[in-house]
C-alpha cells in the first residue's frame, strides 16, 4: 500500500495582470507622428522590426509605410500577406514565424506589427503567441470589421480541417492603432460585411447604435466613415465617430469582465452560433460578416418564433439588414441537417451547452438551452421564405414573407 502521509506535492499559483490598449491615431504615417514607434510604457523599440502587410495594404499604402520607417530611421523588414478568410491558414502562420526568424526578432523590444484586415491581424496574433511561447506585437486593423471588432479582441485564430478558428490562442497585443482613414479605401462589400459586426453588436446591446444604423448606415457606407464635405451629404460629421465608438465600446465592455470565456454565455457569440459552419461550407463566397448578419436574422426568427421578439421587431431587424446592403438569408441557412451539425459544433465549443443568446428586444438578450430541432427547422423554412422575396424584391412586404 502507498504511503500517501509521506506523497509530497507542490501547487502553483499566480495571477496574470492584462492590460491592452485600443488608440485611435489620425494620420498613422505622417512622419510626426510617433503612436507606430513607441511602445506601450514608452519604451523604444531595439532590432529589427517586422512589419507585416496585408497585400491590399502593400498596393495601397506600401509606399507610404516605407517612408514613414526610413524618415523615422526605423530598422524594417517587410512581409506581405494576402487577406481574406482561405488565407487564415496554419501555413500563414508558419510563414510569418519563418520570416521573424530571419529578421531576428527579439523576445520582447522589437515587437512586430501588423497592418491589414482581421485575417492578417489573426494570422500574425496566433504566429507572435507560439514564436518563443509569446512575444508581444502590434495591430493596426485597416478594414471595418477590423477597426470594431478584431481591434478589442483578446484572440486569435486561423481555420483548420473546414472548421473557423479551430487552432488559437488568447494573446492580445499590448497595442491597436484605429486610423479611419483606411476606410477610404476599403470597398463597399468590405464595409457591408464590417456592417454586419456592428449590427450584431446593436442587437445585442445597444438600441441607440441600431437606430443609427437604421437611419445612417447606407450614408456611412457610401461616405465610407470619412468626414463628409457639406456638399455631398447630410450626414452629421459625428456619427461615424459615434457609429464607430459605440461598437468597439460595446465589444470592450462584454469582454473584459471575461475575457479567458470562462464563462460560455458570451452575449457577443450572438450571430456566431449557426454561422460558422455554414460561412465555413458556403467559401469563398460569404464574408464573416455577411454570414454573421444571416445568423442574426435567424436567430431572430427563433425568438419570434417563441415570442421573445414581436414581429414588428423581426421585421425592422431584416429591414436594417437590407438597408446596408446585407443579405438577411442564403440557400445553406435553408438546409436543415447543415445547420444542425452547425449547432452541434458550436455545442461542443461551448462545452456541451448551446448557450444560444437570442433577442428579447432590440438591444437585450437572454441564453436559451432548449432550442429543438423543429425551431430549426421553422427558421430554416423562414430563411427561404426570406430568399424567395429576395428573388422577387417587394421591398415593402416583408411582413408577409415572415
Ligand atoms: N481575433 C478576433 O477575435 C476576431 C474578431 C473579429 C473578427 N476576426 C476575424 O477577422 C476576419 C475578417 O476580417 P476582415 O473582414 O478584415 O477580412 P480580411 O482581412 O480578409 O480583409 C478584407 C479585404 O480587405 C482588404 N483590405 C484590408 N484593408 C484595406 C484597406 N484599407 N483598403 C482596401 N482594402 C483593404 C484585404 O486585403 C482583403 O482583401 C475573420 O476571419 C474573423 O474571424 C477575428
Ligand atoms: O468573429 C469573431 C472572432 O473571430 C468575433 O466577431 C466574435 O465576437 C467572437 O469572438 C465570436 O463569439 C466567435 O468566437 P469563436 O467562435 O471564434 O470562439
Ligand atoms: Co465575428
Amino acid at each position: 500500500m502507498k504511503d500517501t502521509a509521506r506523497q509530497q506535492s507542490w501547487k502553483i499559483q499566480t495571477e496574470l495582470p492584462v492590460e491592452y490598449e485600443i488608440v485611435e491615431s489620425h494620420g498613422l504615417f505622417d512622419p510626426e507622428n510617433p503612436d507606430l514607434l513607441s511602445l506601450p510604457g514608452g519604451r523604444r523599440s531595439t532590432g529589427t522590426r517586422l512589419v507585416v502587410l496585408d497585400h491590399s495594404v502593400e498596393e495601397l499604402y506600401g509606399a507610404e509605410i516605407r517612408g514613414y520607417f526610413s524618415k523615422n530611421r526605423v530598422m524594417v523588414d517587410y512581409l506581405t500577406l494576402p487577406g481574406s478568410e482561405e488565407n487564415k491558414s496554419i501555413e500563414r502562420v508558419l510563414e510569418v514565424v519563418n520570416k521573424l526568424n530571419d529578421v531576428g526578432t527579439n523576445r520582447l523590444s522589437s515587437p512586430p506589427i501588423v497592418i491589414g484586415g482581421g485575417v492578417v491581424a489573426d494570422v500574425v496574433g496566433l504566429a507572435a503567441s507560439l514564436y518563443r511561447r509569446g512575444i508581444p506585437f502590434v495591430r493596426v486593423p485597416t478594414t471595418l470589421l477590423g477597426q470594431v471588432d478584431v481591434s478589442v479582441a483578446a484572440k486569435s485564430g486561423i481555420n483548420y480541417g473546414g472548421y473557423r478558428n479551430r487552432l488559437g490562442a488568447y494573446t492580445p497585443p499590448p497595442r491597436t492603432l484605429i486610423d479611419r482613414g483606411f476606410l477610404a479605401t476599403v470597398p463597399d462589400r468590405q464595409l457591408r460585411n464590417g456592417m454586419g459586426e456592428i449590427f450584431k453588436m446593436a442587437l445585442i446591446k445597444d438600441l441607440r447604435l441600431f437606430e443609427l444604423l437604421e437611419e445612417y448606415g447606407p450614408e456611412l457606407i457610401a461616405t465610407r466613415f470619412q468626414d463628409p464635405d457639406s456638399t455631398s451629404t447630410s450626414l452629421p460629421g459625428t456619427v461615424a465617430d459615434e457609429v464607430i465608438g459605440r461598437a468597439i465600446a460595446g465589444m470592450a465592455e462584454e469582454l473584459q469582465p471575461n475575457l479567458w470565456e470562462k464563462d460560455l454565455q458570451r452575449s457577443v457569440d450572438y450571430g456566431h452560433s449557426f454561422s460558422p459552419l455554414v460561412e465555413m461550407r458556403a467559401l469563398p463566397e460569404l464574408l464573416h460578416g455577411e454570414a454573421v448578419a444571416m445568423d442574426c436574422v435567424f436567430s431572430a426568427l427563433i425568438a419570434a418564433g417563441r415570442g421573445l421578439i414581436g414581429s414588428a421587431q423581426l421585421e425592422r431587424i431584416v429591414a436594417v439588414a437590407r438597408r446596408m446592403g446585407l443579405e438577411p438569408s442564403h440557400p445553406l441557412f435553408c438546409d436543415v441537417a447543415l445547420v444542425l451539425d452547425g449547432l452541434a459544433d458550436t455545442v461542443r465549443h461551448r462545452d456541451g451547452r448551446q448557450n444560444l443568446p437570442m433577442l428579447t428586444g432590440i438591444g437585450q438578450v437572454c441564453f436559451l438551452n432548449d432550442v429543438t430541432e423543429n425551431e430549426i427547422e421553422r427558421a430554416c423554412a423562414g430563411m427561404g421564405r426570406l430568399l424567395d422575396a429576395n428573388a422577387a424584391r417587394p421591398e415593402q412586404c416583408i411582413g408577409s414573407e415572415l
